[in-house]
Formats: C-alpha cells, sequence, structure tokens
C-alpha cells in the first residue's frame, strides 16, 4: 500500500484549532472574546446546540414534518441558501451562532436549478462576460513548491483537527483544521469555479466552491466546456469522499453561504480519486493508460502525466508484491508488464518533451534503457521502444547534449532500434536537427525569416515537436547578470539590491547576446471559446486595477510548469532570480533565519553578509544558486503575480517567462533590441559606442514614445516610477517639461485633423504644411534632444504618402515632387546617417527602415550602388549576422523589407503605422 493510503488509516494528532478571522470580508463575521480557545469554543457551541435541538424537537411535535419541507421547497430561488444557515438569536455574550443547515433535499433542489440556468446561458449566450475579482486570490491562493503536494497535505492532514459542517462559522478560515466530506451531487463548472454538493458525517450538507484548480482552469491550453465537464465528473464522482483543509465557510456576495476552496492544489485532499487511480482492482493499468491518452490528445498534459504516473505506481506495486510473495530480491519482470511500462514512460515523455521539460524527459528514458540490457531491447526494436529511443534522443537535443547524440547516432544499435519503429522520422531527420540546433547553439546561427514566417503562419506549431525547437544561446563570456553597485543604483535611482546586466566587453551593433526559451509562455493567438470574456479586477488601496484573461493563463501556466516540474526544485530554481520571487525569497529566509536560531551557521552568514556576497563577483547568486528546500512549500499567487506585472514580453503571438531576459533594466534610448519569434526571445545589441561596463538595456514600453508623460504611464505598470535615461532627464527638465508636452499636443491635436478620413487632397495637405511647420518648430525648439522626434517625423512623411498624386493641379504636384525630392535629407537628419554610415543603428529601426526601403526601391532602382553597404550593414545587424550580405543589393532590399513586414506583423514593441482610410489599412 502506498505512503499516502496508509497514512488515511493512521490515528489523527489533534492539535489546537486555530480561527482566523477575516472579518474584511464582510460584517456579520463576530468574533468570539475566546476564540482562540478550543475547549470554551466548543464546549459554547455544544450547549448551544442542545438547547437548539430540544427547541427544535419541542417545534416538530407540535408541527407535522412535511409542511416544514413543504415550506422549504417554497423558498425562492435567491432566498434559498442565505437561509441554510439561520442565524439564532445573540447567546448570553452577544455572540453569534448558527444551527443546523436546512434540508438536504433544497440544497440539492437548488444546485439542480444551477446546473440548469448554466447550460442554458453556455447553450444561448454568444458572448459571456464574468467579473472576476482577484482580492481573493491575492489573499489567499498558493503554489505549492513541493516535490509531493498530496504527501504534504496527507502530513497537514494528520496534523489537523477534524471539524464539522455544524461547528464552522461563517467568514472564518479554520487554520489547522480539516473537513471530510462526500459528494452529494453532480460538480458544475461555471466558468469562474466548480460547484457541489458535499455532505458531512452529521448529514449536513453545503455548497463547495472550487476555484483556481489545475484540471479546470485555463492554461496554455484552454480546456472546452465539455471536457471539463467530462473529467469533473471523474474527478468527482457520486459519493466519493474529499478533505478540506483549513476549510473556509464564506457568505458570498450572492447571499449565499458555502464552503469555498481558494488553492485546491494545497487545501483539497482527493482521497478517493488517489485510491481509485491507486487501485488495481479499481481501474487497471490499461485503462489509466487511455485516460492518459485521452487527456494528452486534448493537450492536457498535466492529467496525462497524472494517470500516466498512477499506472507506472501501480506496475511498481503489483512487481513489488510479486517480490515478496515469492521472497526473492529479484524476480523476472513479465513481459507484458514490461511492454505496459514501455509505452507508459513513452508517452509520459512525450508529455515531458510537450511542456519542456527534458531533464524529466530524460530521466523516462533512461529509467528504460536501465531496465534493458541495451542490446536486448535495440536488438528486438518494436514500433513503442522504438518511438521511445527516438524521444530519448529528442531529450538529450532539447538539454543541449549534443556530442552525445552525435555519438548515439553513429553507433549502428541505435540506428536499428529507429528503424524498427513505425516513427516516420528517420535518422536523417535526426542528424539534420542536429546539424541545425547545434548551428544556432554555438553559432548564434538562427533562420529568422524561416521562424517569423512559420509565426506568422502557422498557429499552433509554436510548441511540441523537434522541428519548433531551437536552441538556447547565452552569451556569458559578453555580459554579466549582477548586482548593481551603489553609484549605478543612484545614477538610475534603482531599488537597493536591483540587479541588471552589464557589459564585460566593448560590444559591437549586431552582437547577439541571448535566445532564451521561456518558463513557460502562452500562445495568446488561440481563443478557442470566444464567447467567454472575464473582467479580472482587483483593488490597491481603494484603487480598482485591471488585468487580461491572457496574464492570469500565463499565470496559470507557470502554476502548471511548477506543479509538472515539482519533482525537482530545480524547476523552481529557474524562476527564483526574478525581481518579486527574489525579495519574497529573501524574506522567507531571513523569517525562517529568525525561527531556527540553532542552524546558525550558513543562515546567519547569509543573513549579515546577504547584500555583500551578493554583490562579489561570482558570488552574486551564491545563496540563491544553492540547491536546498524552499524556504517555504508554498509560494503566494500574489509574488508572482507581482512579478508578471513586471514583464515586458509579449508580442501579438506569445506571452511569456523569460528568467535571465527579466534581469535587463528599461531604458527609453536603450543600446539592445528585443524580439519575440514564436516564444522565442533575441536581444541583441543595436547601438554604437557599447563599451566594458555599461549597462545593457533594452525598452519595456514602444520605440520612440515622444512624450514623456505617455512613456511614464506605460512604464508605471512595469513598476518604474521616474526613468532617469537620457532622454527623460531632458524631457523632464523642469525648465521644459511643460513647453515640451504642450508643443507634442499641439503637434498631435493638427495630426488628428491630418488624419481625418474622408477629407479632401486639398485639405489634408494644408493640414500635412502645418504639421510640418509644427514639427520644424518642435526640431528647432528642442534641438538637444537626444534623438530628435522620430514618431513625429513618420507620422508626417505617412500623411504625406496618402495624399494622391494624381487629378492634382501643378502647384500641389510640385510640393508633392518637392518632398520626394528632400526625404532623405529629412530621414537623415532624424535618423543620423551620412551614407554609406550611420552614427546609431538603432535609430533606423522601426517604420524608418521600411520608409526607407520604399522610397529607395521607387526612386533609385537604377543606383542602388551607393546604398549597399549601408543596408548590407544594417541587414546583418538586425539579424545578428544570421545572413551574409550578398552582392545582389536588390535581394538584400527584398529580404529587409520581409523582415520588417515580419516584425510589424508579430511584434508589440514596434509603433504601427496609423490608419488613414481604407486603401491603407489593406
Ligand atoms: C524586469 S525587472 C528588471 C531587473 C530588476 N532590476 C532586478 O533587480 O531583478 C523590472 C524591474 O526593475 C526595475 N527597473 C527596471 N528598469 C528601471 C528603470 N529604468 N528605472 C527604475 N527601475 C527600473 C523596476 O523595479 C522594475 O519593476
Amino acid at each position: 500500500m502506498s505512503k499516502s493510503r496508509s497514512k488515511i488509516k493512521r490515528s489523527i494528532i489533534t492539535s489546537s484549532t486555530t480561527l482566523v478571522s477575516i472579518s474584511d470580508e464582510h460584517e456579520l463575521s463576530i468574533c468570539c472574546s475566546n476564540r482562540n480557545c478550543p475547549s470554551h469554543w466548543h464546549s459554547r457551541l455544544t450547549e448551544k446546540l442542545k438547547h437548539l435541538q430540544q427547541s427544535k424537537l419541542k417545534n416538530s411535535c407540535s408541527k407535522p414534518p412535511e409542511i416544514e419541507s413543504k415550506h422549504h421547497y417554497k423558498l425562492s430561488y435567491p432566498d434559498i441558501l442565505s437561509k441554510l444557515f439561520q442565524i439564532n438569536e445573540l447567546d448570553d455574550n452577544n455572540h453569534e451562532i448558527y444551527s443546523k443547515p436546512i434540508d438536504k433535499s433544497i440544497i440539492l433542489n437548488k444546485h439542480d436549478l444551477f446546473i440548469n440556468q448554466i447550460s442554458k446561458t453556455f447553450d444561448n449566450l454568444a458572448h459571456i462576460f464574468i467579473k472576476n475579482n482577484l482580492n481573493l486570490q491575492m489573499k489567499y491562493r498558493m503554489i505549492p513548491l513541493i516535490s509531493d503536494p498530496f504527501s504534504d497535505q496527507m502530513d497537514r492532514m494528520e496534523a489537523s483537527t477534524q471539524l464539522k459542517i455544524n461547528l464552522l462559522r461563517i467568514n472564518h478560515i479554520h487554520l489547522n483544521c480539516r473537513l471530510t466530506v462526500k459528494i452529494i451531487s453532480t460538480p458544475i463548472w461555471n466558468r469562474s469555479a466548480v460547484h457541489v454538493i458535499v455532505q458531512d458525517e452529521n448529514m449536513d450538507c453545503l455548497r463547495l466552491s472550487i476555484y483556481n484548480w489545475s484540471y479546470i482552469i485555463d492554461t496554455r491550453q484552454i480546456k472546452s466546456y465539455k471536457y471539463i465537464q467530462k473529467r469533473l465528473t471523474y474527478l468527482l464522482p457520486m459519493n466519493s469522499s474529499i478533505i478540506l483543509l483549513d476549510p473556509w465557510l464564506k457568505k458570498c456576495h450572492d447571499d449565499d453561504i458555502s464552503l469555498r476552496c481558494e488553492s485546491p492544489n494545497t487545501h483539497l485532499l482527493m482521497i478517493d480519486f488517489e485510491k481509485h487511480c491507486s487501485t488495481s482492482n479499481k481501474i487497471n493499468v490499461e485503462q489509466l493508460r487511455q485516460l492518459g491518452n485521452e487527456c494528452y490528445q486534448m493537450d492536457d498534459s498535466l492529467s496525462a502525466i497524472e494517470f500516466y504516473t498512477f499506472a507506472l505506481k501501480q506496475l511498481d506495486e503489483q512487481q513489488e508484491k510479486e517480490l515478496t510473495l515469492k521472497g526473492q530480491s529479484m524476480g523476472p519482470k513479465t513481459e507484458e508488464r514490461e511492454q505496459h511500462r514501455i509505452r507508459l514512460l513513452s508517452n509520459r515523455c512525450a508529455c515531458y518533451l510537450r511542456e519542456r521539460h527534458p531533464a524529466l524527459a530524460l530521466a523516462d528514458t533512461g529509467i528504460l534503457l536501465s531496465l534493458h540490457e541495451l542490446s536486448h531491447f535495440l536488438e528486438s526494436p518494436t514500433a513503442t521502444a522504438g518511438k521511445l529511443l527516438f524521444r530519448c534522443l529528442n531529450a538529450h537535443l532539447y538539454l543541449g547534449l549534443y556530442d552525445k547524440v552525435e555519438s548515439l547516432l553513429k553507433s549502428h544499435k541505435i540506428g536499428v532500434g529507429l528503424c524498427g519503429g513505425e516513427n516516420p522520422v528517420t535518422m536523417t531527420t535526426l542528424e539534420n536537427e542536429l546539424i541545425r540546433l547545434k548551428d544556432e547553439a554555438t553559432k548564434g546561427q538562427y533562420d529568422l525569416q524561416g521562424m517569423l514566417y512559420e509565426q506568422i503562419n502557422n498557429k499552433s506549431q509554436m510548441f511540441i515537436d523537434l522541428s519548433h525547437h531551437h536552441a538556447k544561446y547565452h552569451r556569458n563570456d559578453l555580459f554579466e547578470i549582477r548586482l548593481c553597485q551603489t553609484d549605478e543604483l543612484n545614477k538610475n535611482q534603482y531599488r537597493n539590491g536591483s540587479y541588471g546586466v552589464y557589459a564585460l566587453k566593448d560590444l559591437e551593433p549586431g552582437t547577439l547576446l541571448i535566445v532564451e526559451q521561456p518558463f513557460a509562455s502562452i500562445d495568446n493567438r488561440i481563443i478557442n471559446e470566444e464567447y467567454y470574456h472575464s473582467i479580472n479586477y482587483w483593488q490597491i488601496k481603494s484603487k480598482t486595477e485591471y488585468c487580461t484573461n491572457d496574464t492570469l493563463r500565463l499565470l496559470n501556466e507557470i502554476e502548471k510548469q511548477l506543479f509538472i516540474g515539482s519533482a525537482t526544485w530545480a524547476t523552481f530554481d529557474k524562476i527564483k532570480l526574478m525581481q518579486p520571487i527574489r525579495q519574497w525569497l529573501t524574506k522567507n529566509i531571513v523569517k525562517n533565519l529568525d525561527e531556527q536560531q540553532e542552524d546558525h551557521d550558513i543562515l546567519s552568514d547569509l543573513l549579515e553578509n546577504y547584500e555583500n556576497i551578493l554583490a562579489e563577483k561570482k558570488q552574486w547568486r551564491k545563496p540563491l544558486l544553492k540547491q536546498s528546500s524552499p524556504p517555504s512549500p508554498y509560494i503566494p499567487w500574489r509574488v508572482l503575480f507581482e512579478t508578471q506585472q513586471q514583464n515586458p514580453y509579449k508580442s501579438r503571438s506569445a506571452y511569456g517567462w523569460y528568467p535571465s531576459s527579466s534581469m535587463f533594466n528599461h531604458s527609453c534610448l536603450p543600446n539592445c533590441l528585443w524580439y519575440l519569434i514564436g516564444d522565442y526571445l533575441f536581444i541583441y545589441v543595436c547601438s554604437s559606442n557599447v563599451r566594458q561596463g555599461d549597462e545593457l538595456t533594452i525598452s519595456y514600453c514602444p520605440l520612440w514614445i515622444s512624450s514623456i508623460n505617455e512613456r511614464t504611464n506605460q512604464l508605471r505598470q512595469y513598476g518604474i516610477k521616474s526613468c532617469q535615461c537620457l532622454l527623460c532627464l531632458y524631457d523632464r527638465s523642469s525648465s521644459l517639461i511643460d513647453e515640451y508636452e504642450n508643443e507634442l499636443k499641439k503637434f498631435s491635436n493638427i495630426r488628428a485633423l491630418a488624419r481625418q478620413k474622408n477629407i479632401s487632397n486639398i485639405n489634408r495637405l494644408n493640414y500635412l504644411k502645418q504639421l510640418q511647420c509644427h514639427y520644424e518648430i518642435l526640431t528647432k525648439k528642442f534641438q538637444d534632444r537626444p534623438i530628435g522626434f522620430i514618431n513625429e517625423f513618420i507620422d508626417c512623411e505617412y500623411i504625406l504618402s496618402n495624399i494622391q498624386y494624381e487629378n492634382n493641379d501643378n502647384d500641389i504636384k510640385d510640393y508633392l515632387n518637392n518632398q520626394q525630392n528632400s526625404f532623405l535629407e529629412r530621414l537623415s537628419n532624424v535618423c543620423r546617417f551620412t551614407l554609406p554610415d550611420i552614427s546609431n543603428p538603432i535609430l533606423l529601426f522601426g517604420t524608418q527602415i521600411q520608409l526607407l526601403i520604399n522610397h529607395i526601391e521607387q526612386f533609385y532602382t537604377s543606383d542602388l550602388k551607393q546604398w549597399s553597404r549601408l543596408f548590407e550593414y544594417l541587414y546583418e545587424i538586425y539579424t545578428f549576422k544570421c545572413y551574409s550580405s550578398s552582392n545582389d543589393i536588390q535581394k538584400i532590399l527584398q529580404d529587409q523589407k520581409q523582415l520588417f513586414n515580419y516584425f510589424f506583423q508579430t511584434q508589440t514593441f514596434l509603433q504601427h503605422p496609423f490608419i488613414i482610410n481604407e486603401k491603407n489599412s489593406n
């Protein structure tokens, strides 16, 4: 019998009951003066209940029971649950006590009504908006960081006090307590929670609402309503038992009273589900595998992994039993069991690969290879074994173990093993992919155009198989991530203990620094269930803030990744340097230190010297790098949320967490650029003059926004109150700011007029002239501004390009011709280039280069030579030398044009040209 199940049978150690008041949830919460004393509270309650029962008995004698139940049935919908708990008159000490809940049939009836309503809602409505209040999640949702959450829950259960429904107090979380209940209704999911009716051993029942459950939340995968309902009936079948830890009885907004579980991954024990899946006479290995396969096909890897793991455990237990029965230390393994094991490991390995946990995938294949004599396994290859071998090689490739794969591929036996399978992927494919990945990892040679093209044209293949996998790249010889020194902190007004990224050498534009795979990511293009939207909000100091569904999905995906990888503490290791998580860890290490005085040696040293240790070169990660058990078994969801708020990495198609890249600080005049292709993040140097020791920065908001107020607003969402970059210092200088913002405002007012749809050519031209005039004023008045006014320049040029040349009188034509002739002069003024050189290539990144290419194509086709060097140089920088220059300038132009088209379609940090009319919108 497994450790977990044996624990259920052990006796319960009781500990003191602690009630945490959450009176801010509702005014009804009135605490007992002596509420921390369980005996006081319980004896009073028991006395009161006895009294109540007596009076009820008297009542029931005088009234026929049918009438009472009829009366209950007549309660109208909103009244029913509010009457489930009837609040009695105050006791001697003026405290309220709650009586036994009312009849089970009423609660079930109400639940049926609810189910009907929900199904109708989903059938009838094209769009549903749900208000989703995140305050409770901010307060109570916890994410497990431990290897076996179920076992941890069992330990907590053992140390808790058993409660029953009639002992619960409204609006209290009963810490260190548990409530064992039985499911007595069909569970129903209403898009925000699972609702089910539960009953305790006294036959008292209540509605239980389970929020944020890994089985139902939207992660990278959006699960369908049908799929979730199917899973729920399996997870919470009729008459199955569950245990709620720290039960919480809550008066809800609609006046209902129900049990609420905010964090089921840590607070809900599915004892019967565990028992069901672990006992072979209830569900056998083959059935578990089928269930796993169904989940895998629905892209629900987490559930699939769970079923495969249950099946593997069953195999282990069977084998153990057999060994014990035979009294042998080593027994023969039956052929059938081995086949099962290979299949299950192979399937689980596929899930791990799909979820980017190659180390776990490799561990699964490693188990297989160690179980078999390698030669025996490869000599008689089966389809499953071939598949597993292929996955094993994939895991090596995902981990960057290229030499190993090379030597394995050379081995004849592996060749036989691979070809023996049904898998159509041959040795050649693997060999080609190996060459590609090696070039990516060692030379930084990525097929950017190919990746961008795939991202635009291929929706669903961002994840999964080998051909869509790319190597990571990290030039730690070129940059270091370190604690900022005091002068750097002061200069930039970074918070104490801030980190940044610093150049270890002088760096050329076009130097690729990092290609990072996400810790977790979502494809934000896929919206299967378009009718569902939620308005997610929370309160900070009486101010309401909002966030998108994508943000919540990404956070759920992060939780899922922690869950899948929790078998190794290494998974959390990957994100523990991200600022809010790092701060939370530091606080916890310090807190633990207070509590564990005896562990003086390492921890007190750490506390005293924490910042010093961090400051020391190479030592900076030491305390956090140490692979130790987490200081706390759970991390509050709020900390993950705060980390997400600082995350700038989002494209039009993907949204992800990039732990190393999240150490780059922001500058409005950055020296590095970033973009996402699929969910791979590329960061490279794009500015001249990066010297050793300089901080390497990126822009968190779209490039070239001129208004400091607008930039400040955008940066606030990333936790930056006041950026101190050169541009911001200039724009903010006290003598300028009002005048500066006023002039920009005037510009944008005229621009609005010039952009109007359906105005005549001549009117548009007049507005454009005014706009150009104003642009001249801006550039003259603020001539020392470090980057001039790139966006305003682009605005003028786009309006100009929308004025039709044909059917105009000569004056207008002359004007347009003049403008065309002076385009290059204007562009070179704002982007600082004198053929064939450019002073700072980052200034030409964006719509500017598109305008330049269009102009060259139109007017310089016969004389492209002079442009050759500039375009080659720029193309090499933007693609960080992934493309060697060609002699064919026309081709370079075409490639650059395409590259920028792709960028504009995929990136959010680039400003897009506005749309004036229908013609342009196409
Ligand atoms: C993605 S993190 C960057 C790394 C971070 N400095 C660290 O210590 O881990 C973003 C946070 O860094 C800080 N930060 C980044 N750029 C900044 C800037 N220009 N001015 C002030 N703070 C900045 C802010 O606290 C922001 O919330």
